[in-house]
């Protein structure tokens, strides 16, 4: 089957699918019966363009790397802003990778809106639209009758949603604790290695993994968006961002920190966790020394990690990449052949 796609947002994310479907579309059709067409491509600063036919993503790549933006790449269309590519192109799945913000949903809360409303499934690795408005998102794709995945707002490609609702059906999860914020946990790495804090910033930014603006990222923004997320999606109650405790980040974290860290055998983490007590959720994004002995202590550079805490089985620990290109447009490809999946069985 064939799936058209439009895609809002063409970065590091948008690119690194792009890269996966030019590399990877004659094995995606063999292994699975899918074909997945890029027909249309919209961002901000490089441009948008569409082709009812289908954009190759090779030449898309070629183009702009060779090419500020996208304004000279032959298409039949062109200059669609996100909504008008969502409303005009003909794709059947909108995938929105555009910029994150955790405290309004930013635009990306009226794309959502929009596909939901022009009946178009979506994939997206974007947090806002699931930290603001998470039970409005779920509720819209329901009543829109489309999928809607979101596997990659969380740990990038590691499969943590997915685990939780699929594989640990039946188990009552009451919480949940981990390290969810890839830059910060690079940067930590690094400074332990000898790097500054701006130097390790600079370098988590130049592979990819900091947000457009780092600071949701160093602040514990970012990491609290997924608490959210996973609040509401995983454990089933609502958390808004407001009610997740949140303290500086790792902002104020110094070589001299880690220094003194190491000497008592504890090492920094930006540690995330919610748990449901009394029916009450608490949740919170902390800086905290972990001594070396803890697991959380060993997860290092842009890995990520997350324990579920279950009645029937224990704790369930997931460890994985928690950011970066190739890993997060994992995460939109793996979605995207779970909605073919589902597709191919509707179908009968
Ligand atoms: N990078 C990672 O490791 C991970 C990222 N994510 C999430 O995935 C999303 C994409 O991340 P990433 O690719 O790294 O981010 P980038 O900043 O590299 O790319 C986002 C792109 O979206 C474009 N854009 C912003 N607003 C709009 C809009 N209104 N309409 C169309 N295009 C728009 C930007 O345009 P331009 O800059 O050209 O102006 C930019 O090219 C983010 O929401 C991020 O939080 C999730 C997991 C991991
Ligand atoms: N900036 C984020 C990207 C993935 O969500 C991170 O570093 O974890």
């Amino acid at each position: 089957m064939q799936l058209k796609l439009a895609m809002i947002g063409f970065g590091v994310v948008g690119q690194g699918v792009a890269k996966i479907l030019r590399d990877r579309q004659a094995h995606l059709k063999e292994r699975y019966g899918a074909e997945f067409v890029i027909t249309a491509v919209s961002d901000v600063k490089k441009g948008a363009v569409a082709d009812p036919n289908g954009l190759d993503p090779k030449a898309l790549l070629d183009h702009l790397d060779n090419h500020p933006d996208l304004t000279t790449f032959p298409a039949p269309e062109r200059g669609w802003d996100a909504l008008t590519t969502i409303r005009k192109a003909n794709a059947d799945v909108v995938v929105e990778v555009s910029w994150t913000d955790v405290k309004t949903g930013g635009a990306a809360l009226g794309h959502l809106r929009e596909a939901f409303a022009c009946g178009k499934h979506v994939v997206t690795t974007n947090k806002g639209p699931m930290v603001v408005a998470p039970w409005e998102m779920l509720e819209a794709a329901a009543r829109a009758g489309v999928e809607f995945r979101f596997e990659g707002t969380v740990m990038s490609g590691t499969p943590v949603i997915n685990t939780a609702w699929k594989c640990l059906r039946g188990c009552e999860i009451t919480g949940f604790s981990g390290i969810l914020n890839g830059t910060t946990n690079f940067m930590l790495t690094r400074m332990e290695q000898g790097l500054t804090y701006q130097q390790a910033l600079a370098e988590a930014q130049s592979l990819g993994y900091a947000e457009a603006d780092p600071s949701g990222d160093v602040l514990g923004w970012d990491a609290a968006g997924k608490v959210v997320i996973l609040t509401n999606t995983v454990l089933r109650k609502p958390l808004k961002l407001a009610e997740v405790q949140l303290a500086s980040g790792i902002t104020e974290i110094t070589p001299a920190h880690i220094e003194e860290a190491k000497k008592t055998g504890e090492r920094w983490k930006l540690v995330a966790q919610a748990n449901v007590e009394d029916g009450t959720v608490k949740a919170s994004v902390l800086a905290q020394r972990v001594p070396l002995s803890d697991p959380l202590a060993g997860v290092m550079g842009p890995t990520n990690a997350v324990t579920f805490h279950t009645d029937l089985l224990g704790p369930v620990t997931i460890v994985g990449a928690g950011a970066g290109q190739r890993e997060t447009a994992f995460a939109v490809i793996s979605d995207l052949l779970d909605i073919h999946a589902t597709l191919l069985a509707r179908q009968g």
